[in-house]
């Protein structure tokens, strides 16, 4: 790995990317920043957390001028709270060169960020139905834009925003770099590419698997109705310190964060139907540890960044390989370790095999964690609390009545019966959720590889620069499994994501926007 200072970067710069803490650069940002600074159109496929932020956000910013006053960077994210993350980061790169970059998405009040535009950001990130609203609104240009990037590029693609795509990317100037990033490529990024890339290059940090390596991933088998009880005991024995659980739909999610809540633990949920907000407020939540288990649908699958996110669960089986990838990528970052528990109902383990199968990555099955499990875990848990306690905190003013309580009770009667007060018993509250269909893996038609070479290597296809792997043939297969939903009680498959354009025929994300079948 190389120092950020190989780069050849601005001062400002480099000092921005010290005082983030980052020492050495990762492998996407070795390979694409030399590429990016030269104004080449690149294609950046990296594992989850492996920081193609930084990747992407550093040689847009080494790029501008500081006396820049027109909009020259535009960023695109698939979501608000990715908008706003991303916006972010390119404030801490931006501190000390003093760069202004605004985010601008849905759900926002539009005053407010008409206000903030009179500022003259030159970076702007934001989602593409509230930057459209703009456009129509004139209260942005992209006249000036000389360089986007699309994160998440094929998720945009997925969630059907090419044609949103097409009208921002016609009013930027074709003497313009575009870059691509994304953990997954699937094989139908190359209709984007082709149409709004020039001669890109392909950097692809993706070893064997696409999942990142740091995840221990596991499944348990386990039937509709003993989905929450068995929650209840992972999250018991694995005392995660915060945790992103993964439910179907927008119903799931609020059964599932309530249920969570009545049985003690502190959760709260997201998903798009919930006002911007509250969506805010969850996530502030989350990212202080107020609350250590966030519920949420896939709008919470893709880039979030939350440091301490020990354990992701699927509740739900993910409809696609890609959204498991994405999903998961939530633990285990920037080198950090992370476990990835997935339940499968017995109908699902097709699906299973299947995702298991394009993601080139074997998930091992495990058991219903016991009640036994359950309580050692919780105890375990008090018991280090305590230790912790012992060791750096102050507790005189309780040694009185400890030494008076010693005087007269057994030693290990009195802290058992400490650590059962401190453990609490769980709420025995009866939870009754809403069942969901299972997904069905639908027969797979044999082959519907596109011929685009570049791509090839499986719905997760490599640039091949260091890519690799085996090539099945059902890898390269996306079309042919069911991903538009079996049209379950209550909404079906729910692609939840932010679809923000205004006087488009579009609710404010109430909409269950259901994912285009690619056939
Ligand atoms: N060179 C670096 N050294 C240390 N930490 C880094 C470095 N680059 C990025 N990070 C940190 O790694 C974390 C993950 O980065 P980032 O969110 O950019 O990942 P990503 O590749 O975009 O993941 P995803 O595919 O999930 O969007 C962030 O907290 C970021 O600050
Ligand atoms: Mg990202």
């Amino acid at each position: 790995m190389k120092t950020f200072a190989e780069f050849g970067l601005e001062a400002k710069v480099l000092q921005a990317i010290t005082e983030l803490g980052f020492e050495e650069s990762t492998p996407i940002q070795d390979k694409s920043i030399p590429i990016a600074l030269t104004g080449s159109d690149l294609i950046g496929q990296a594992q989850t957390g492996t920081g193609k932020t930084a990747a992407f956000g550093i040689p847009l910013i080494n790029k501008i001028p500081v006396t820049e006053e027109r909009i020259v960077a535009l960023i695109m994210t698939p979501t608000r709270e990715l908008a706003i993350q991303v916006a972010e980061e390119i404030g801490k790169l931006t501190r000390f060169k003093g760069l202004r970059s605004l985010p601008i998405y849905g759900g926002q009040e539009i005053g407010r960020q008409i206000r903030a535009l009179k500022k003259k950001p030159q970076i702007i990130i934001g989602t593409p139905g509230r930057l459209l609203d703009h456009i129509n609104r004139k209260t942005i240009r992209l006249d000036d834009v000389a360089t986007v990037v699309l994160d998440e590029a094929d998720e945009m693609l997925d969630m059907g925003f090419m044609d949103d795509i097409t009208s921002i990317l016609s009013l930027v100037p074709e003497a313009r770099q575009t870059m691509l990033f994304s953990a997954t490529m699937p094989p139908n990024i190359q209709k984007l590419a082709q149409q709004f890339l020039k001669n890109p290059e392909h950097v692809s940090v993706i070893p064997k698997q696409v999942t990142a390596p740091l995840i221990d991933q596991a499944y348990i088998e386990v039937h509709e109705r003993q989905k929450f009880d068995a929650l209840s005991r992972l999250l018991d024995m694995e005392s995660p310190e915060l945790a992103i659980i993964f439910g179907r739909t927008k119903r799931r999610v609020d059964e599932l964060s309530e249920a969570l809540q009545k049985r003690g633990y502190t959760a709260d949920g997201l998903h798009g139907d919930l006002s911007q907000n509250q969506r805010d407020n969850v996530m502030r939540k989350f990212r202080d540890g107020s609350i250590d288990v966030l519920v949420a649908t896939d709008v919470a699958a893709r880039g979030l960044d939350v440091s301490g996110v020990t354990h992701v669960i699927n509740f739900d089986l993910p409809q696609d390989p890609e959204s498991y990838v994405h999903r998961i990528g939530r633990t285990g970052r920037a080198g950090k370790e992370g476990t990835a528990w997935s339940f499968v109902t017995p109908r699902e383990i097709d699906h299973l095999h299947f995702i298991e199968k394009v993601t080139r990555q074997k998930i091992s099955k495990k058991p219903l964690p016991s009640i036994a499990e359950a309580i050692e875990g919780k105890q375990r848990v008090t018991a280090e609390r305590l230790i912790e306690l012992v060791q750096n905190e102050t507790i005189n003013e309780y040694k009185a009545i400890a030494i008076q309580l010693l005087e007269q009770y057994d030693s290990v009667n009195l802290l058992a019966s400490a650590i059962k007060l401190i453990t609490g018993e769980k709420k025995d509250v009866n939870i009754e959720l809403t069942p969901e269909d299972p997904i069905r893996a639908k027969k797979r038609r044999p082959d519907v590889r596109t011929n685009g070479r570049r791509f090839s290597g499986g719905p997760f296809g490599s640039g091949n620069r260091s890519g690799g792997g085996p090539r099945g043939r059902s890898d390269g297969n996306r079309g042919g499994y069911n991903r538009s939903g079996s049209g379950s009680s209550g909404g079906g498959y729910n692609r939840d994501r932010d679809r923000d354009g205004q006087g488009r025929g579009r609710g404010e994300g109430r909409s269950e926007v259901r994912r285009p079948r690619p056939e």
